[in-house]
């Protein structure tokens, strides 16, 4: 019997006990280039253990709700960080760790404008732009040696469509 997840939006806080959300908000760290920019700095915990962080594209098949969720995955020698170039929102899923095994999965949708930084060693589910094809620059790990454990679900997870 499929047990369900019910997506809710994606806010920093929600997200924080596994990673970051990156985005434009409140003002900026500081104002650079004669005032025509503001800085938010520095917003994202990265960790590239024995190894240095690459950046990546993405291109992304879109996924549609409700979505199976029958595997996470999780990097235990770095950080990874999701960022959109099309603006097609992301369906974003955590779970607990509970020696090994994930637990308490979580399901979010981003919002317009919001990127995600997922802290090294965090279950998370594959990269998956909701109702289109999504286009992403991902910073991540490049380095020897194993970087991905999976799970797989014997009894999937299914996040609902919501109304
Ligand atoms: N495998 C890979 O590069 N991507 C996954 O880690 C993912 O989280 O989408
Ligand atoms: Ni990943």
């Amino acid at each position: 019997m499929s047990r369900v997840l019910t997506p809710r939006p994606l806010t920093a806080e929600a997200f924080a006990p596994f990673g970051d959300v990156i985005e434009v908000s409140g003002a900026p760290d500081k104002l650079i280039n004669q005032g025509m920019c503001g800085r938010h700095h520095d917003r994202a915990r990265l960790d590239f253990a024995d190894g240095r962080a690459g950046i990546s594209l993405f291109d992304a098949k879109a996924r549609h709700l409700p979505h199976v969720v029958d595997m996470v995955e999780r990097h235990p020698e770095g950080s990874q960080a999701f960022i959109p170039v099309n603006g097609v929102p992301m369906l974003v899923i955590v779970a607990e760790d509970e020696g090994g095994t994930p637990v308490n999965l979580k399901a979010f949708t981003s919002q317009a404008g919001q990127s995600i930084n997922l802290l090294r060693n965090v279950w998370h589910g594959v990269l998956a732009p909701l109702g289109a094809p999504g286009r992403f620059v991902v910073v991540d790990r490049i380095g020897d040696g194993p970087n991905l454990q999976e799970h797989w679900f014997d009894d999937p997870w299914i996040v609902e469509a919501t109304p």
